[in-house]
């Protein structure tokens, strides 16, 4: 990012580094929760893992987060469904390219848009189903070597805050579910919850998610 200071343009990587390591993270965290919402059978399972693993301490810590192989499914398929950078970041060619039959002149923007590649139903079967499942057969690595599954893009501009993003996502989303029962606020059901985007730096939900936190019964 750059900032217009006394006239002079001033780079500020700090800001995207906080920007895009907070602001993400976030997004994919209340996504999906809005697909565990949207899917109690598999918050349910989700939450069983969690606690499972969780023990008698009571809650996750970072020497747990290996173990938690169901609640890294339910990540991945909701960085699938959706990916907090949509459109990645823009790259230019930097020289003239032959890709496909396709001539790539240099100076091209390319934008990729990883929302539609993560919904291709020609990758996915049944691309609009929330399925945490399907990568128990399909092994599809989302650290850039598998195309259709690129939520931090690929190659050397691939983010470099993929690990610790993961990781806070993983150990933020194993404590809600393991601390708490989740519920939709006065009555909604899993079916009305509204699942409408707002497409931005960070593709985030339309309407925030209410939900009812209820401490579990001992
Ligand atoms: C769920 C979490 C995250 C997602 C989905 C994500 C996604 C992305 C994507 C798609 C890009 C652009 C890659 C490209 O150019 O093709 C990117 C770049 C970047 N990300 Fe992340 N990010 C996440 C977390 C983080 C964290 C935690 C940090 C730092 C603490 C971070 C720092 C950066 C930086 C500095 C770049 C620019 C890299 C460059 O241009 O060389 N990100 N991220």
């Amino acid at each position: 990012m750059e900032a217009v200071i006394g006239g002079a343009r001033v780079a500020l990587p700090w800001l995207d580094m906080f920007l895009g390591g907070t602001d993400t993270s976030a997004v994919t965290l209340e996504w999906g929760m809005a697909e565990l919402m949207r899917n109690p059978a598999i918050r349910k399972k989700a939450q069983e893992e969690v606690r499972r693993i969780a023990g008698e301490e009571g809650r996750v810590e970072e020497k747990d987060i290996n173990q938690l192989h169901y609640l890294k499914m339910v990540i991945k398929e909701t960085l699938r469904m959706h990916p907090p950078t949509t459109l990645l970041a823009p790259h230019e060619c930097m020289r003239d390219t032959k890709l496909q039959g396709y001539d790539v002149m240099a100076k091209t923007m390319a934008i990729i848009n990883a929302w539609a590649i993560g919904r291709d139903p020609r990758s996915w079967d049944r691309p609009e189903a929330f399925c945490p499942e399907r990568f128990e057969v399909r092994r599809v690595d989302f650290r850039g070597s598998s195309f259709e599954l690129i939520p931090f893009g690929s190659g050397r501009r691939i983010c470099p805050g993929m690990a610790l993003g993961l990781a806070g996502i993983e150990l933020a989303f194993a404590n809600i579910l393991c601390h708490f029962d989740w519920d939709l606020p006065n009555g909604t059901t899993p079916e009305e919850l509204d699942m409408e985007e707002r497409f931005g730096l960070s593709t985030r939900r339309k309407k925030p998610l209410v939900l009812v936190a209820a401490i579990p019964p001992s």
